[in-house]
């Protein structure tokens, strides 16, 4: 972050001038790639710098090297040989590592005329917006008005992204001016572009940086950590594509799958290692990874990621290893939901930093259109099949439907009686292998399998293109879940419909359930509001004044004393003293006593811990 953009790029033209880059003789008579940055605003290999990925600048003599653009004439061809236009050459710790095309053949040659299919980004224009925190950058309205880097920018526009979404035209600028951010936007509003462009155009700019050599232990410069394997793994994909020639290194690391392959991989060079806390914990502690040149921290899905399951492995992975300490490191907390205790709770990891809630924090977007009904358990099944009936007339072919439910065996078992009824169905929750996971995940993506039953596990961050129905066959005990859960469609400007089916059991979640409807421009039935206002304890939670009412938590004063009313995340919602006041037993937290547990963080972490401490092992 030292030398600025415009002169490093100036030594760049000067050195271009200079020297004719070299050309590979078949290229040569290539015609330019029409979307390919200008040499004037680009910056191949940064003034000639010896290359982190190609020492001693390739055969492009100082025309190549870092960023490699093999198969774009008179950007200088770094690196070796070539790349027959489609990608960069990585030399890290031992061979020569082509970089494959993620966007597959010749998608790079086709200019962004046309936003991303069937995007309708009208639907955020009047999303109320909030920042607080001291000197907040202005938004920006282009990714023209933004300084990425041409490389990134370019693919960009491969990605068909024409416009910033409002999360990314506010938390970009933020970024890029190296200030912390926890960033609070709906589910499917592209908050992974919103952290992923400024690590990488960071990283670009320091690439002279001094790693320490020698040793097996490899120094990222950025981590982003992920709540669940798969979530890790998706975001490895799209960073890769961001970072494509760009030079800048993603590496993915997660459990339930080999080591030894991470590990070689790892070796090869990293510049951003996306993790899950787990197995990212093994290799700090294996001393094969260091935390030491860490200058970029990204927690996605930071709410979860925080709250008990996984808050004393982020506290180790952040605070008791060898990490830059807050200040010295920029740090960014993304999600859609963000409960004021874990806020709290993550103001510990942040320095200076900016509030950003795009549209009101935990809220959820109403591009999908919500319906609850009354289901006794027993008729749930006979209930979702006459959905899916229905659905098979109307529906478009493509669409896929994902089914939430409560426990690992209920997910197999539905799974079973929907193959059996003729529904090909696959299921995706902790008892299952990665490979089993990964192998459900991929069948319902390509629609060989268009009906998916999951447990929590598939609730955050998945981006699932055409998945058009979300079945909450059991509803959650929380409401933030609910809203992640039916945030896998609906994502991108586009629509969607979310099923719930609602009975005795989830009475406690009533009046948030209701509350968040209403929110969202969705008619609540009447029996609903009945069971909402009859619920005047557990359920009382109110969200007005609470969770919804507040937004960055330190704008609330007296926070953080724990007991009583107001400091709740649920919040201060006039439900008498002693804060929470517990969920009534049999259908909420475990069946935690009605009586209170004064703090809200207690109540946080008990909400965690009677919900998925068992599985958790098996996310990360
Ligand atoms: N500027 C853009 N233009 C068009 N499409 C975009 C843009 N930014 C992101 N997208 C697309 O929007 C979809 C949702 O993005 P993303 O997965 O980052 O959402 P999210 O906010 O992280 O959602 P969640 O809260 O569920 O994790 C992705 O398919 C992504 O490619």
């Amino acid at each position: 972050m030292s030398a600025s953009w415009a002169d490093v790029a100036d030594s760049e033209k000067a050195a271009s001038r200079a020297k004719p880059a070299y050309v590979p003789p078949h290229l040569r008579n290539r015609q330019p790639d029409p979307v390919a940055p200008s040499p004037q605003n680009d910056r191949p290999g940064y003034g000639g710098q010896p290359s982190r990925w190609a020492p001693g600048g390739g055969v492009g003599g100082g025309g190549g090297g870092y960023r490699n653009d093999v198969g774009r004439p008179g950007q200088g061809y770094g690196g070796r040989g070539s790349g027959g236009g489609g990608g960069g050459w990585n030399n890290r710790g031992g061979g020569w590592d082509r970089e494959v095309n993620p966007f597959g053949d010749d998608a790079d040659l086709e200019p962004a005329v046309q936003e991303n299919t069937g995007i309708n980004f009208d639907a955020y224009e009047d999303i109320p917006i909030e920042t607080s925190g001291g000197d907040v950058p202005p938004p920006v309205n282009t990714f023209a008005d933004i300084d990425l880097g041409e490389a990134l920018n370019l693919n960009i526009r491969r990605c068909k992204y024409v416009r910033p979404t409002p999360v990314q035209r506010h938390a970009i600028p933020i970024l890029l001016a190296e200030r912390d951010l926890m960033a609070c936007a709906q589910t499917g509003s592209g908050k992974t572009a919103a952290f992923c462009f400024p690590i990488i155009s960071g990283i670009m700019r320091d690439q002279h940086l001094q790693r320490p050599r020698g040793s097996r232990t490899v120094y990222p410069l950025a981590v982003i950590l992920s709540p669940t394997r798969e979530l890790a793994s998706q975001i490895h994909d799209e960073a890769k594509k961001f970072a494509y020639q760009t030079g800048v290194k993603v590496v993915v690391a997660y459990g339930g799958t080999p080591i030894n392959q991470q590990l070689r991989e790892l070796e090869r060079g990293v510049d951003i290692l996306v993790a899950t806390p787990g197995r990212l914990n093994d290799l700090l502690e294996r001393a094969r990874v260091s935390m030491q040149m860490i200058k970029f921290l990204a927690l996605d899905e930071a709410d979860r990621m925080l709250d008990m399951g996984f808050e004393p492995q982020i506290r180790k992975i952040v605070e008791q290893m060898d990490m830059p300490p807050r200040g010295m490191r920029q740090t960014m907390l993304f999600s859609a939901t963000f409960p004021r205790e874990i806020q709290r709770l993550a103001s510990d990891f942040l320095s200076n930093y900016i509030f950003l809630a795009v549209g009101r924090v935990g809220s959820s977007t109403d591009l999908i259109a919500q319906r609850v009904e009354y289901v006794h358990e027993a008729d749930k099944k006979s209930h979702l099949m006459d959905l899916l009936h229905a659905q098979r007339e109307t529906q478009d072919k493509q669409s896929l439907t994902l089914v939430f439910v409560e426990t690992k065996r209920s997910a197999d078992a539905l799974e079973n009686w929907l193959c059996m009824n003729e529904f090909p169905a696959t299921s995706i929750h902790g008892d299952r292998t990665q490979q089993e996971r990964e192998v459900a995940l991929r069948s319902f993506k390509t629609g060989r399998t268009p009906i998916l039953v999951a447990t929590d596990v598939a609730a955050r961050g998945l981006d699932i293109p055409h998945v058009a129905h979300v079945v909450n066959f059991d509803l959650p005990n929380d409401i933030d879940d609910y809203v992640h859960r039916i945030g896998r469609t609906g994502r991108a400007g586009k629509s969607g419909v979310a099923t719930a089916f609602f009975n005795e059991k989830n009475a406690q979640l009533a009046r948030q359930l209701a509350e968040l409807m209403q929110e969202a421009n969705q008619e609540v039935p009447e029996w609903l509001t009945r069971y909402a206002s009859r619920a005047s304890f557990g359920g009382g939670k109110k969200r007005g004044g609470g969770r919804f009412g507040g937004r960055d938590f330190r704008r609330e004063g007296s926070f953080g004393s724990g007991g009583g009313r107001g400091n709740d995340y649920y919040g201060g919602g006039g439900y008498g003293g002693g804060g929470y006041s517990g969920a009534p037993s049999g259908g909420g937290y475990g069946g935690a006593p009605s009586g209170g547990y004064g703090g809200g963080v207690t109540k946080t972490l008990l909400r965690v811990r009677s919900r998925d401490e068992e599985e958790l092992g098996a996310l990360i």
